[in-house]
């Protein structure tokens, strides 16, 4: 299964958000993330790939677990991924070949223009919520194609770390 991060830095109820220039997801709003490297902890894989796709420095112990979510595929688990949210950062967000960056208020998050699942779980970790969560999706790779035909989430998951 590919094992993935996502992280939601926060300030004064807006988040940052990316929209993806390329790769899976790409168009849609989601925060940074990707796929963990060889060797790394999926909290390492979260401040590293803020870094890479909107340039702002994350203090690594700042990052705190708030999601895991498994999606399959057709029935096969298909992607893993660690959602991570932090309040401290140093620098400006900037624009990359992967990401636009823009924060929103929570309120505004564009859940129409963004993956299927993430209006379930997104609204209560920016609230301060964690949630562990299963999502079915169905009809073949590649996975932004597929639709979202089944769920099941928990909140107030204890992630012990
Ligand atoms: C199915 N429902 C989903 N809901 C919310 N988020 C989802 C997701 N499925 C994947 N994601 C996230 O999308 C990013 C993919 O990005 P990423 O791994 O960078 O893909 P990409 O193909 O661009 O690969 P590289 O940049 O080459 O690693 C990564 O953060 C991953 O956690």
């Amino acid at each position: 299964m590919i094992e993935s991060t996502l992280c939601f830095v926060l300030e004064d109820e807006q988040v940052l958000l990316i929209e993806k220039r390329r790769g899976l997801g790409e168009g849609w709003y989601n925060g940074p993330g990707g796929k963990l490297e060889d060797g790394e902890t999926p909290r390492e894989c979260a401040v590293r790939e803020v870094k890479e796709e909107v340039g702002l420095e994350i203090p690594l112990g700042s990052a705190e677990k708030a999601g895991h979510l498994t999606f399959t595929l057709d029935g096969e688990d298909h992607i893993e991924t660690h959602v991570f949210r932090t309040w401290k950062y140093h620098g400006t967000p900037q624009t990359t070949p992967e990401a636009y960056p823009e924060w929103v208020a929570f309120e505004d998050v564009p859940y129409d223009r963004m993956w299927d699942d993430d209006q379930y779980w997104l609204p209560k970790v920016l609230e301060g919520d964690t949630v562990e969560a299963t999502f079915e999706f169905k009809g073949g790779e590649p996975l932004d194609e597929a639709d979202l035909v089944a769920q099941d989430l928990e909140f107030g998951i204890d992630f012990e770390e």
